[in-house]
């Protein structure tokens, strides 16, 4: 029964995968290259209206080009395929169990089992209709067990769970649970059982809206599927269920799920890299008339698309008080205080923990960081955690290989000041903000504008010349022209250029500009 189970379980998965694999199965005409990538690059030198309404959706002719690539169902398709953390659509009542080990290697050294646990109950209070019931911290010495806690701990905690009326789920607040350490729990515990794995998955996936999201989270569900796959089939050959061969093809149903899930996986990286490459491809062409970029990051929840809306009053963003709120790299344009535009790159948040899986599916995402041209630091300065927070986020930046250059010049701001009574302002070298009332921005866009005139050697200003003197045509040849608005009335005009500071210095001297 388990078998025929199992084997209908993986029929549409199967069904599905030859469809999406073998030419007889589909329309020739469908091809497999379904992103059209969000571009940071191809941002640059945009008119700054269209980045500044929000996410910066390619140009007509890079649609045009990369229109042909992109393929909605197929990545429906890949995105749609199952239920891959098991976590259901519904409402779920949740009892968190915090594996609170003391001693060995696995011991945390930088936080305390509350604050993980508080962590957990905000991953859970992220999802809608998501509600904890109740929560237990309980000391271990053997988390590597499939029951995790020693014989006594285990048998009051089961008791404890199974006496909770009305709880769908228990979540064991531990990176990642083996299939094996599921099942038995699971079996003890009567209810379904999930990991940090499984609950940012389930928290990625309802927040998922481009074709680049899915496409990643497919990804990070490769593992999950694979390890399910090697526990079913050992369930099946456990109970003799298991036919050696299917269909004459000469392959067992382990071998054929194991082909299907190959494939599958060359699929999506084969789509990312295309993408990669793509944007590789348009950030070399577009260098020489680039808006400067400025990436902002932090640990998730931290501010960074408030700060980002108050920066440049994009009314199109939508901060929430939610874990991983945003998943898509998007690009908004703000103005400094010498006019010069540039581009906010609103980033993913970080976690502590995040599963690694996630974090090489979404490392794409986070490259365009390396090609900016300064990075701020976003900290919640009124979050408990915010320390170790900042360790995790420097800790992650260390394993994206940022730049030097990048490293060095970034900007650390202290967010949510005006959470804090007193707040003190101790060290030089951040500043003090509260993106929600305003305070400190004018100071940020300030660092912002010495770092980047720094970091560029350029500026990009709306400078008002006579057209009746030689200075527009100057401009044409000495700077790079962006934009000409006419005033008919005086005739003058605002030209927007992108300027060295050299030949500013250069074009203020020659027409006695100030
Ligand atoms: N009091 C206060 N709340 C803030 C401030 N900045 C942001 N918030 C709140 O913090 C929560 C998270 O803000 P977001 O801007 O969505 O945070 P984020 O870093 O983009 O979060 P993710 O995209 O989920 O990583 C929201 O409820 C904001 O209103 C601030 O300066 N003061
Ligand atoms: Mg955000």
């Amino acid at each position: 029964m388990a078998a025929l189970r199992t084997i209908q379980r993986w029929l549409p998965v199967l069904q599905r995968s030859c469809t999406a694999i073998c030419p007889l199965h589909r329309p020739t005409t469908a091809r497999f290259l379904p992103v059209r990538p969000f571009v940071l690059s191809a941002a640059r030198g945009r008119n700054t209206d269209e980045v500044s309404k929000g996410r910066y959706t390619a140009s007509t002719e890079e649609e045009e080009e990369e229109e042909d690539f992109i393929d909605d169902s197929e990545v429906e398709e890949l995105f749609q395929q199952q239920d891959i953390a098991e976590v259901g659509q519904g409402q779920h009542r949740l009892f968190i169990v915090h594996p609170d080990v003391k001693w060995g290697s696995r011991k945390q050294h930088l936080t305390t089992a509350e604050l993980m646990l508080a962590e957990a109950v905000g991953l859970v209070n992220t999802l809608d209709n998501w509600t904890v019931v109740d929560s237990i911290i309980l000391s271990t010495k053997t988390p590597e067990k499939k029951r995790i806690f020693g014989k006594g701990n285990f048998q009051s905690l089961t008791e404890k769970i199974r006496q909770t009326a009305g709880i769908t789920a228990v979540f064991v607040n531990v990176e990642r649970l083996s299939p094996l350490s599921v099942k038995e729990l699971k079996e003890a515990w009567g209810v379904n059982v999930f990991d940090r794995y499984s609950v940012v998955l389930h928290i990625f996936r309802c927040n998922a809206q481009t074709k680049e999201a899915k496409l990643q989270i497919s990804l990070a569900e490769i593992p999950l599927l694979r390890s399910r796959l090697r526990n079913d089939v050992a369930n099946l050959d456990q109970q003799g269920g298991r036919s050696k061969y299917i269909g004459g093809s000469g392959e067992t149903l382990l071998e054929v799920q194991q082909r299907l899930l190959r494939e599958r996986e060359l699929k999506i990286r084969s789509a990312l890299e295309k993408l990669r490459r793509k944007r590789h491809l348009l950030r070399s062409q577009r260098k020489h008339k680039e808006f400067p970029v400025v990436s902002v990051l932090g640990y998730t929840n931290c501010g960074k698309t408030t700060l980002i809306k108050s920066l440049t009053g994009d009314s199109g963003l939508q901060p929430k008080n939610q874990l991983f709120a945003t998943l898509d790299v998007t690009v908004h344009a703000g103005q400094l205080p010498n006019h010069m535009t540039v581009l906010y790159v609103d980033t993913i948040g970080f976690l502590s923990q995040l599963p690694h899986q996630l974090i090489d599916s979404f490392s794409a995402t986070l490259e365009d960081i390396k090609h900016s041209d300064l990075l701020v630091h976003v900290r919640d300065i009124s979050h408990p955690e915010t320390v170790n927070q900042k360790v995790n986020v420097l800790n992650v930046l260390k394993n994206l290989q940022i730049p030097e250059r990048l490293l060095g010049s970034m900007i650390e701001v202290h967010n949510k000041i005006d959470l804090i009574d007193n707040y003190q302002f101790m060290d030089p070298h951040v500043l003090p903000i509260s993106a929600l009332d305003g305070r400190g921005l004018d100071e940020l866009k300030m660092a912002v504008e010495a770092e980047i005139i720094a970091s560029t050697g350029k500026h990009i200003l709306d400078l008002r010349v006579d057209l009746s003197s030689p200075q527009l045509s100057w401009l044409y040849k000495e700077a790079t022209v962006q934009d000409v608005e006419v005033d008919a009335n005086d005739g003058s005009a605002i030209v927007k250029v992108v300027i060295s500071t050299a030949a500013y210095g250069r074009y203020k001297k020659l027409f006695s500009v100030k």
